[in-house]
C-alpha cells in the first residue's frame, strides 16, 4: 500500500492504442468472459484494458472480487453510464444502472420490502394493508400451468423456451400488475416481441458504449433499441394510470400500488428530503428493472438446467427419487419442501456455477480514488468481475468443468453448502441481485413441479444440445428441443 492507502501503480495492462485502446485484443473473441479468462495467463488474475477512453479493471479471482464486492463495497459501488443504460433507463433513473446515491438506496429498500412482503408475508412496508396472494401460490399455479403444456406435448419434440418466458413472465407480472397473460395473448406476443429486441440489441457489444460521439451517425441497433423501447414504455405507462386510476391509497394488489402508497405516504407526512423524490419516471423504471432483471434471468438459468439434466440423465433420476421419497404422488411440492430436497437444491447451485447467468456481473465504477491487492485504481474505473473466473477457479473448485451437484452436499448428503467461498452466482455486498430470493423460489418450484411429474429427455432424433454457452445480456443457451415423457407412476393419474 502506498502512503494514501490507495495502492502504489496500476495493474499490468493490455496494450492499447490511441482511440480503439485494447479493442483489437478483444475483437473477433465474442466469448468475451472466456477472452477475459484466458488473459489471465498472459497478465496476472487482475489487469487493466482500455474500451476507447474508458479504463477498465478486470477482476478474476475471489479474492479480489470480495474486496470489490463486500470489503470496499461503498467504494465500487458506482455503474458506468453509457448510451444504451441510459436509453433503458431514462437516464437511470431505475436501480440496476443508477448512481450510488440516496434515490438508489431508498428505491432498492422499496422493492426489497415489496418482494419480502409478497414473498413471505412479512408485513415490511408501514401502514400497507395487502389484498394480493402471495408469490409462492402464483409460481405454483405458473408451474401447474407449465406441466399442463408439457402434458399436451406428451412425446413430442418441444422447445421450451417460450413456455419457460411465459411461465417466468407471469410471475413477474402478477408481482408488478396482479395480472397474467394467456397463451397466445397479443399483449404479451408484444412484450415478448419487445423483450427479445432489447436483449439482443443490448448484447451486441454496441461500439456506441465505447465511441458515444458515433450517435451522430445513423445506428440500425440502436434504431431498434429504440423501437423496443417505445413498445415497452407504453405498456408501462398504460398499467401505471390504470393503476393510478384504480389506486384507493388503503389497499396495495401489487408492486405497482406498492411504490404508489409510499410515495403517498411521504407526501402526505413529511416531505421526502430532497433528492429523494420518487418521480412518475423512478416509478416505471423501477417495474421496467424488474421484468429486465428478471425474467431473462431466471429463464436462462432454467434453460441450462434443463440442458444438463439432458446429459445427466443420472442426476435427474436421483431427483426423482428424492421427490418420490420425500414428496411422494399425494401431493404437489411446496416451498417449503426445499429442505426436504437437498439434492435438487445442489442441483440447481451447480447449474448457477457451472454456467453464471451474467458471467461479467453489470459493471461496477470506482466512486474514489481506492485500491484492489497492491495495486491502485483511480476514480471512474470501470470494474469487471469475471464470475466465469471466479466459478472456474481450479484453486477453489475440484475439476471446475465437471457438472457435479453433490460438491454442494455435505458427507450425508442431507444439507447443503458451498465448498468454496468462491461462489458469487447473485454478485454480493451493496450492489448484490435484489432479486435473489424470488429466483431461488422460482427455480425450485418450477424445477420440483416438472419432475415430479416428466422425465426430460433428448429426442431420440437429436443429437445432445451443446452446452456451450453464448455470450450476451445473459449467457444463453442454444436453443434445443425436450421430450417430456410422464412418469411412469402418472400414467392413469388424475392431475392433482
Ligand atoms: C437466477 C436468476 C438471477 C440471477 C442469476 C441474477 C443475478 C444478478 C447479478 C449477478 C446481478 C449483478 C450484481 C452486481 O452487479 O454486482 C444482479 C443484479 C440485479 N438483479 Fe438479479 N439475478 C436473477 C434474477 C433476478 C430477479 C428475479 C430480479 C427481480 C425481482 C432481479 C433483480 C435485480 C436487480 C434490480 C439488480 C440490480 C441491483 C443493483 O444494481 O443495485 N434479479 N442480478
Amino acid at each position: 500500500q502506498g502512503p494514501t492507502g490507495t495502492g502504489t501503480g496500476r495493474p499490468r495492462s493490455l496494450p492499447a492504442l490511441p482511440l480503439v485502446g485494447s479493442l483489437l485484443q478483444l475483437a473477433g473473441h465474442p466469448q468475451l468472459h472466456l477472452r477475459l479468462w484466458r488473459l489471465q495467463g498472459r497478465y496476472g488474475s487482475l489487469y487493466g484494458l482500455w474500451m476507447g477512453s474508458h479504463y477498465v479493471v478486470v477482476v478474476n479471482s475471489y479474492q479480489h472480487a470480495r474486496e470489490v464486492l463486500l470489503k470496499k463495497g461503498k467504494a465500487f459501488a458506482g455503474r458506468p453510464r453509457t448510451v444504451t443504460t441510459d436509453l433503458l433507463s431514462r437516464g437511470g433513473k431505475d436501480i440496476a444502472f443508477a448512481s450510488y446515491g440516496p434515490l438508489w438506496k431508498f428505491q432498492r429498500k422499496l422493492v426489497h420490502a415489496a418482494l419480502s412482503m409478497f414473498g413471505e408475508g412479512s408485513v415490511a412496508l408501514e401502514k400497507i394493508r395487502l389484498t394480493a396472494p402471495l408469490l409462492p401460490p402464483k409460481v405454483c399455479r405458473e408451474a401447474a400451468s407449465l406441466c399442463e403444456t408439457l402434458g399436451a406435448a406428451q412425446d413430442m419434440a418441444l422447445d421450451m423456451a417460450p413456455e419457460l418466458t411465459r411461465a417466468v413472465t407471469n410471475v413477474v407480472c402478477s408481482l408488478c400488475f396482479n395480472s397474467s397473460y394467456r397463451r397466445g395473448d397479443p399483449e404479451f406476443e408484444a412484450m415478448l416481441e419487445y423483450s427479445q429486441g432489447i436483449v439482443d440489441t443490448v448484447a451486441k457489444e454496441s461500439l456506441v458504449d465505447i465511441f458515444p460521439w458515433l450517435q451522430i451517425f445513423p445506428n440500425r441497433d440502436l434504431a431498434l433499441l429504440k423501437r423496443c423501447l417505445k413498445v415497452r414504455d407504453q405498456l408501462l405507462q398504460q398499467k401505471f394510470t390504470e393503476h393510478k386510476e384504480a389506486f384507493c391509497g388503503d389497499t396495495v394488489r401489487d408492486l405497482m400500488d406498492a411504490l404508489l402508497q409510499v410515495r403517498l405516504n411521504a407526501e402526505n407526512n413529511s416531505p421526502l428530503e430532497p433528492g429523494l423524490e420518487l418521480t412518475d419516471d423512478h416509478l416505471l423504471m423501477t417495474v421496467g428493472d424488474i421484468f429486465g432483471a428478471g425474467v431473462e434471468t431466471t429463464t436462462t438459468v432454467l434453460k441450462w438446467a434443463v440442458l444438463y439434466l439432458l446429459h445427466y440423465p443420472e442426476v435427474q433420476k436421483k431427483i426423482q427419487e428424492e421427490m418420490d421419497q420425500k414428496i411422494g404422488l399425494a401431493r404437489h411440492p411446496h416451498l417449503s419442501d426445499r429442505p426436504l430436497l437437498p439434492y435438487l437444491e445442489a442441483t440447481i447451485s451447480e447449474v448457477l456455477r457451472i454456467r453464471p447467468v451474467s458471467p461479467l456481473l453489470i459493471p461496477h465504477v470506482s466512486l474514489a480514488d481506492t485500491s484492489i491487492g497492491e495495486y491502485s485504481i483511480p476514480k471512474g474505473a470501470r470494474v469487471v468481475i469475471n464470475l466465469w473466473s471466479v466459478h472456474h477457479d481450479e484453486k477453489e473448485w475440484d475439476k471446475p468443468e465437471e457438472f457435479n451437484p453433490g460438491r454442494f452436499l455435505d458427507e450425508q448428503g442431507q444439507h447443503i453448502h458451498s465448498p468454496s467461498p468462491s461462489y458469487l452466482p447473485f454478485g454480493a455486498g451493496i450492489r448484490v441481485c435484489l432479486g435473489e430470493v424470488l429466483a431461488k423460489m422460482e427455480l425450485f418450484l418450477f424445477l420440483a413441479w416438472v419432475l415430479q411429474r416428466f422425465t426430460l429427455e433428448c429426442p431420440q432424433d437429436q443429437p445432445l444440445p451443446s452446452l456451450e454457452g453464448k455470450f450476451g445480456v445473459v449467457l444463453q443457451v442454444q436453443k434445443f428441443r425436450v421430450k417430456a415423457r410422464l412418469r411412469e407412476a402418472w400414467r392413469g393419474e388424475m392431475v392433482r
